[in-house]
């Protein structure tokens, strides 16, 4: 997947969602939505919760049809779910706890159809070894930590050769520390890889750490507020004066005023648009 960075993989143009109402109403949870996502990028949906960040993610999966607009994955039109769209679930649980590693990988190629146990084994093992974890590939789930989970969750999907993945608060329920770890370890999986990435956030810190670019989202319905350029802010860049600079910029764009880290919250605790 990695290449060419000008080439759009990605091409929402004025997506619209609506839902049915109980009262035969319909209800917009997304309007007018456009951004693009070119090779190699890891773009953002940032915004409070209800804007809308996952139904755009489920539409960009197929799941769900959009109202208006249009949504296109390297010049073709999305109608419907595909495996060049891979969606990395929350805590990476879509892994089979009863297969090894290396049966985790190969059932997700199974599933893909197309090819041969002997093709399916190698490109497996390739995956594996992409991620860095040949040594465990014999290894079951939940003997490995967080980190190795996350990695094999994005073998499975990388060996089906995605054009894009998709990944929706996949740190959420996890701890502070784990998640900073996760976070450090997708990115640079990302950079060594170059996949390319749409990931939904609800936090303005882990949305600068893990993007190249951002997308922010107003509240309910959701409608695009700005869109930049995030990719000089890596791991190492959290909490320096620079950071506080764009984190403190991304509040005010979402929200107005000026950020409030919420009371009792140590300087090394992130900034969650939930808490503020
Ligand atoms: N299947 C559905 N039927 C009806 N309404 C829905 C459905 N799914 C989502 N919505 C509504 O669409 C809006 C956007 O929801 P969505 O889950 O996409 O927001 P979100 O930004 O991902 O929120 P969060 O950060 O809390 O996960 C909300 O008002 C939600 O109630």
């Amino acid at each position: 997947m990695a290449g060419d960075a000008s080439r759009a993989v990605l091409d929402a143009r004025g997506l619209t969602l609506d839902f049915p109402t109980a009262r035969g109403g319909t209800l917009r949870a997304v309007d007018d939505v456009s951004f693009t996502i070119r090779e190699g990028e890891r773009l953002v949906l940032l915004g409070p919760s209800g804007c809308g960040k996952s139904t755009i993610l489920k539409t960009v999966a197929g799941f769900i049809r959009p109202s208006a607009g249009a949504l296109t994955l390297r010049g073709r039109a999305v109608t419907g779910p595909g495996p060049d769209r891979l969606v990395v679930f929350q805590e990476f649980d879509q892994l089979l706890p009863w297969k090894t590693v290396r049966a985790n990988v190969a059932f997700g190629l199974k599933r893909k159809g197309g090819l041969n146990a002997a093709e399916i084994a190698e490109k497996a093992a390739v995956a594996i070894e992409r991620v860095g974890l040949t040594r465990a590939a014999d290894a079951y789930p939940h003997t490995l930590s967080g980190g190795m989970k996350q990695r094999v969750a994005i073998a499975r999907a990388l060996a089906a050769e995605p054009a894009i993945l998709l990944m929706d608060e996949p740190f959420a329920a996890l701890d502070a520390l784990t998640r900073e770890r996760l976070q450090g370890e997708l990115v640079g999986l990302a950079e060594s890889l170059g996949f390319t990435l749409l990931f939904v956030t609800h936090s303005i810190d882990e949305a600068i750490l893990v993007g190249t670019r951002l997308h922010l989202l107003s509240a309910h319905p959701g409608r695009t507020i700005a869109s930049f350029d995030v990719s000089d802010f890596g791991a190492d860049a959290w909490g320096s004066p620079e950071f506080e600079r764009i984190s403190g910029e991304v509040h005010r764009l979402l929200f107005g005023g000026e950020r409030r880290r919420a009371p009792g919250r140590g300087q090394n605790e992130r900034a969650e648009l939930a808490y503020v």
